[in-house]
């Protein structure tokens, strides 16, 4: 019993390295819920639906990659939450990391950077000082955001992605993998390239 004890929402892919990294953080992870999972993960319990009812004092992660997806279940998490920063992560103490959020394998979070709630900060990705990450963005593995880049509720940013200094990249909107973002990425939309430039939008999420 006690605060150490950790549900996570969600055991597919993502909830792989989730549960690795609360392992390699010591919490004790009592039970995964997805309703597509049985047996085991790591040891760990996965008990098919969510259940409210289920440990009320224990803390939850939702651990679903997709943006929308994750929001939508967070909506219905009635568990507090907590979030996960990987020992090998680089975290600046004077970064802010709230609740829910995942930072993950190799990250490194600078000086003054504030992420907020439900954030993914994949493998390896960084983002640098003074940068404001809003609620429920995925940065995926290798991300770079230099200094001060703003990104905007729920976007996607691909792997290998660079933003220079100072841009925003609108609320769900898509970077794609690899692309060099220089100048401000419009909300909802998904570009690519080096210069990343539109080619299409996305759908607003339900
Ligand atoms: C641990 C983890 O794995 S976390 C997950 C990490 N995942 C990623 O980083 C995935 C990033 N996703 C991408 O880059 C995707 O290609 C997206 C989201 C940008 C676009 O995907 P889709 O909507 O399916 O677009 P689609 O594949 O149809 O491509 C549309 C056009 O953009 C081009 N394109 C797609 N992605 C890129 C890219 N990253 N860079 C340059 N061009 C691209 C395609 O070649 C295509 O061009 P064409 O119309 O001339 O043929």
């Amino acid at each position: 019993m006690g605060t150490n004890d950790v549900i996570l929402q969600g055991g597919g892919e993502h909830a792989r390295v989730v549960l690795d990294s609360l392992l390699a953080q010591g919490a004790n992870v009592i039970a995964l819920f997805d309703p597509k999972f049985s047996g085991t993960l790591f040891g760990v319990p996965q008990r098919g639906v969510y259940d409210r009812s289920f440990r009320a004092d224990a803390h939850a992660i939702v651990a679903i990659g997709d943006n929308a997806v994750r929001k939508r279940v967070v909506s219905g998490t009635i568990h507090r939450f907590t979030s996960t920063v990987h020992p090998s992560v680089v975290m600046s103490p004077f970064a802010e990391v709230g609740a829910g959020s995942m930072i993950l394998h190799g990250a490194i979070v600078q000086a003054q950077a504030r992420v907020g709630e439900h954030v993914i900060v994949n493998t390896g990705a960084q983002v640098d000082h003074d940068c404001v990450l809003s609620d429920f963005v995925h940065l995926a593995p290798g991300v770079i955001l230099c200094g001060t880049v703003q990104v905007g509720q729920g976007a996607f940013v691909g792997a290998g992605a660079t933003i220079i200094p100072g841009k925003r990249v609108g609320a769900w909107a898509t970077v794609g993998a690899g692309a060099v973002v220089v100048r401000d990425v419009p909300d909802y939309a998904v570009v690519v390239g080096n210069p990343a430039r539109v080619i299409k939008y996305n759908t607003p999420p339900l």
